[in-house]
């Protein structure tokens, strides 16, 4: 191991890191905050400068998966499709097995430059998640608590406010509403059966009321929908700390293009159109087990310098007046005074663990543990988590 191999493995970096992280996102949040009496003056403005500061923050989660990590992300795609990415409105439809499926998401976000204005459909409980959650609100990211009744009207409006989005985004549906583990994949293939639809072994059954209702409000403003699978090399489950300690994985995301318009308009023809296009994904994984790859034509997309420049920017604005304050706490030789700031560190510690947690598995909602909903609200007792599956 060289020694910057184990240097990426020392608490002190993380430390750094995560401070740099904590203290530019609350600087960017603050920001955020401060363009809030442009909306109603020039909204499109203020959407603009909003997608360059979201940038700030999400693209420090890039470079520390390609220049901290040294992930590789491989692309195979169509080169014919390849020419269009970026440079459209798109409905991403992406498997949700992995930790950092989200971080290797935004890094071919990245490629494509369409990083700042990415959207998802995402769970209400990561709105609250300081710093990525806040960033999102001024985002306009459509969040739902996965309860139709109660999401219909917000989604709806949220989706049809984007119609006039002046930045091209790529917008994301994890359809399986919630990540895989062996005991969701059980129970969903059990819903599966009662409904009469095929079996998906990779997969868990796709919700359909999401994607419909995106295509429906999207329609005329986005122009096709990329169906992406994404798998890790060598059964690799790769981890948001082992990104922190440096660890290199290798995704390989499989894109198809299909335009928009060769998508069903009717809702029931649309969710018939979904599970088909699952069953597709479960071959293209079952491909990948059999042959180590995806079918079409492989790229690697060109790493950008941008996340890495801004990722810099803010180390070398931050990590100084740190340790200058350090310094000078060391020197005033109060006992209280560095109580009080091993205390403060040591909860920021805790915090960013917490955050961190948001990403792990284990530590996922019972969403889709019982195809009935009321179990659903019920929380399970400690020591009962089902885990995510580990691919033999
Ligand atoms: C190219 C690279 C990628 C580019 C990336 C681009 C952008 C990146 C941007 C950001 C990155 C950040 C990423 C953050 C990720 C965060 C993601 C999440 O938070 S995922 C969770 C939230 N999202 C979703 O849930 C989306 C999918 N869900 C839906 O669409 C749902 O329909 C819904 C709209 C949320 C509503 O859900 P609800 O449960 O209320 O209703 P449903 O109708 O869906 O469910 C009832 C229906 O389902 C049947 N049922 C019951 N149990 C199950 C089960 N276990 N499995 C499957 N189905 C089940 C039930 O019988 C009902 O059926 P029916 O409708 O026939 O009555
Ligand atoms: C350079 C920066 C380094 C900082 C390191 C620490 C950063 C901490 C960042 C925390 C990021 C929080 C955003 C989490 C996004 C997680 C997306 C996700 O995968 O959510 C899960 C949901 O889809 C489904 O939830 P489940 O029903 O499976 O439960």
């Amino acid at each position: 191991m060289g020694i910057l191999q184990v240097l990426k493995t020392q608490l002190l970096c993380h430390l750094i890191i995560c401070y740099v992280f904590l203290v530019s996102g609350f600087i960017i949040n603050l920001l955020q905050i401060c363009t809030l009496p442009l909306w109603p003056i020039n909204k499109q403005l203020a959407r603009k400068i909003n997608c360059r500061l979201g940038y700030s923050i999400s693209s420090q989660l890039v470079a520390l998966l390609e220049w901290w990590s040294g992930t590789e992300c491989t692309l195979y795609t169509a080169p014919e499709s390849y020419k269009l990415y970026g440079k459209e409105n798109a409905i991403v439809v992406l498997n949700h097995n992995f930790e950092i499926d989200f971080m290797t998401g935004w890094t071919f976000c990245e490629r494509f430059g369409v990083l700042g204005s990415s959207k998802v459909l995402a769970k209400k409980e990561l709105s609250f998640v300081p710093v990525i959650g806040w960033m999102w609100y001024f985002l306009e990211i459509v969040f739902c608590k996965r309860q139709w009744e109660e999401d219909r009207k917000t989604v709806v409006q949220s989706l049809r406010n984007l119609r006039d989005y002046p930045e091209n985004f790529w917008f994301l549906l994890h359809c399986e509403g919630t990540r895989f583990t062996e005991k969701k994949h059980k129970i969903s293939m059990e819903v599966a059966e009662k409904k009469g639809l095929p079996k998906l072994k990779y997969h868990l059954l796709p919700r359909t009321k999401g994607f419909c209702v995106t295509v429906q409000n999207l329609r005329g403003t986005v122009t096709a929908v990329y169906d992406s699978t994404l798998n890790f090399r060598n059964n690799e489950m790769p981890t948001l700390l082992g990104v922190l300690n440096g660890k290199k994985y290798h995704a390989d995301l499989y894109v198809r293009r299909i335009p928009l318009d060769t998508i069903p308009e009717d809702e029931s023809e649309c969710a018939a159109w979904l599970h088909k296009l699952y069953q597709e994904k479960d071959e293209f994984q079952e491909h990948y087990r059999q042959t180590g790859r995806f079918p079409g034509a492989i790229t690697s997309p060109p790493h950008r310098p941008w996340a890495l420049l801004n990722w810099l920017f803010w180390v070398c604005l931050l990590v100084y007046p740190l340790c200058m304050l350090l310094l000078q706490l060391l020197l005033s030789g109060s006992t209280f005074t560095v109580v009080c700031t091993s205390v403060f560190c040591l909860a920021v510690s805790v915090g960013m663990r917490w955050m961190i947690g948001q990403t792990e598995i284990d530590k996922g909602s019972n969403y889709g543990r019982d195809a009935n909903k009321q179990q659903l609200k019920d929380c399970h007792p400690p020591g009962q988590q089902d885990h995510a599956i580990v691919r033999s």
